[in-house]
């Protein structure tokens, strides 16, 4: 699965501790991020990520443009509701287009918890089959 994780400057903590929890889970995915969340996981980690541009710069509309290529399975993003963010039109645009393509996008870390039993459980498998009918 293709996991994109995304936090905001308040959240990037939580985020740093949820990728240490879930380490041996997230390891079996192709991971992505934003610019600066991506390097505070793999410094606290060791988990390797393709990291986007910072989200002020456009990392948003990075993931997003995977996601209308269907090339991106989960979206993991932290986001901070108490701060106005100067690229808000561009988060607003990444959460539309999950909900345009049915990709599951947890917001805090209740659902990312969720998110992550249900990969171990395999509930997404069906993107797999997604991804290998699109092959042919
Ligand atoms: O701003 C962000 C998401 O909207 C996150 O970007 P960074 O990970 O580069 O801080």
């Amino acid at each position: 699965m293709k996991i994109a994780l995304i936090a905001h400057d308040l959240k990037k903590d939580d985020m740093v501790r949820f990728a240490q929890a879930y380490k041996y889970s997230l390891k079996k995915h192709e991971l992505y991020a934003t610019g600066t969340t991506g390097l505070r996981i793999a410094e606290n980690t060791g988990l390797s990520l393709y990291r986007f541009q910072s989200g002020p710069l456009g990392g948003d509309q990075q993931i997003g443009a995977l996601i209308a290529e269907n090339k991106m399975d989960m979206i993991i993003f932290f986001r901070d509701p108490l701060t106005a963010q100067p690229h808000e039109p561009d988060i607003s645009a990444l959460m539309r287009l999950c909900d345009v393509y049915s990709i599951p996008l947890a917001t805090n870390m209740g659902s990312a918890e969720i998110f992550i039993h249900a990969l171990e459980r395999g509930d997404l498998k069906w993107r797999d089959i997604i991804h290998d009918l699109e092959k042919e």
